[in-house]
C-alpha cells in the first residue's frame, strides 16, 4: 500500500503539488494524467525520494520513503533516460542489473524472453551503446529494467511515449500480464488517454498540482476524460 499524506511541493512561492491524501492499494493499476506542468513527474519523483517534499509524507508499506531504504528492494521505476547507463551496451546493462538483483544467467535469459517481441531484434546484438539507441528503444530498455528483480510496485513515467503503435500494444500486454500474474502495483503517468484508460483500474487527474478527478475506470471513463480535456481546450484564457 502506498499512502500519501498532506503532501506539498513548493518552489519559492509556487506550490506545484498539493495532495492532502491518497492511498493506492497493493495490486492496483493506477493511471496518472494531467496537462503539461500538472505535477505528475514531481509526484513520481517525490515517491521515489529523488526530490524531497516541502511538507507531508509518502509511505510504502508504512515506511516513509524519505527515511527508509527497504522499499527500494521491491520498487521498480523508469522516469527518464537518466535512469539508464549510456556508456553500456544493452547486454552489459542487463548483466549489471542481474548482478544487482541477484539473477543467474538463466534467470536473466528467462526474464528477457518476455520482452523478445517488444525488443523486435533492435536491442541486442548490434554492438551499440545505450546512448546511441533511438528514443523508443531507450524507453523499452528502461521499462524492462524497471521490471527486473520481481518488484511489487512499478512507477513508469510516460511509458508509451516514443513507442511505435505495435510496441505500445505489446507493452500494454506485458503490463497486464504482470498485474495478473504477480499482483504488481503499477503507477503509470501518460498523456495518452486511450492507453492509460485501457490499462488502469483507477485514474487520477492532476491540475496545477491538485487532484481534480479520482475515477474508478468503467466503460464511460474514456469519454468522460475526453470531454473534460476537450472542455479545457475550449476554455478561453483571459489575461
Ligand atoms: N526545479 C524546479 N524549480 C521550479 N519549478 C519546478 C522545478 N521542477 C518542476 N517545477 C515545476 O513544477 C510544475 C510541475 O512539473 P512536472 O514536471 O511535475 O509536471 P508534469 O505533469 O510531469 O508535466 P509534463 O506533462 O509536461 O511532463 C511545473 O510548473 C514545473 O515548471
Amino acid at each position: 500500500m502506498l499512502s500519501i499524506s498532506n503532501l506539498k511541493k513548493t518552489y519559492k512561492e509556487n506550490t506545484v503539488l498539493n495532495i492532502p491524501g491518497l492511498e493506492i492499494p497493493q495490486g492496483q493499476s493506477f493511471g496518472l494524467i494531467g496537462n503539461n506542468g500538472a505535477g505528475k513527474t514531481t509526484l513520481f519523483r517525490i515517491i521515489l525520494d529523488l526530490i524531497r517534499a516541502t511538507e507531508g509524507t509518502v509511505t510504502i508499506d508504512n515506511q516513509d520513503v524519505s527515511k527508509t531504504e527497504d522499499w527500494k528492494k521491491f520498487t521498480g521505476s523508469f522516469i527518464d533516460e537518466k535512469f539508464l547507463i549510456g556508456y553500456l551496451t544493452p547486454e552489459e546493462y542487463f548483466n549489471f542489473l542481474a548482478e544487482v538483483y541477484g539473477l543467474s544467467k538463466v534467470d536473466l535469459e528467462n526474464f528477457l524472453q518476455q520482452f523478445k517481441e517488444l525488443f523486435n531484434d533492435e536491442i541486442f546484438g548490434h554492438k551499440k551503446y545505450i546512448r546511441d539507441l533511438s528514443k523508443g528503444n531507450k524507453k523499452k530498455l528502461g521499462v524492462t529494467g524497471a521490471l527486473i528483480g520481481s518488484p511489487s510496485m512499478v512507477l513508469l513515467d510516460e511509458p508509451f511515449e516514443n513507442l511505435d503503435p505495435t510496441s505500445q500494444i505489446r507493452l500494454k500486454k506485458i503490463i497486464a500480464q504482470y498485474k495478473k500474474d504477480k499482483n504488481v502495483t503499477f503507477l503509470i503517468s501518460s498523456h495518452d488517454l486511450n492507453h492509460v484508460t485501457e490499462i488502469s483500474e483507477r485514474i487520477v487527474a492532476l491540475e496545477k498540482g491538485e487532484i481534480i478527478k479520482d475515477l474508478s475506470v468503467n466503460e464511460r471513463t474514456l469519454e468522460e476524460l475526453n470531454e473534460y480535456f476537450q472542455g479545457n481546450a475550449n476554455t478561453v484564457v483571459v489575461e
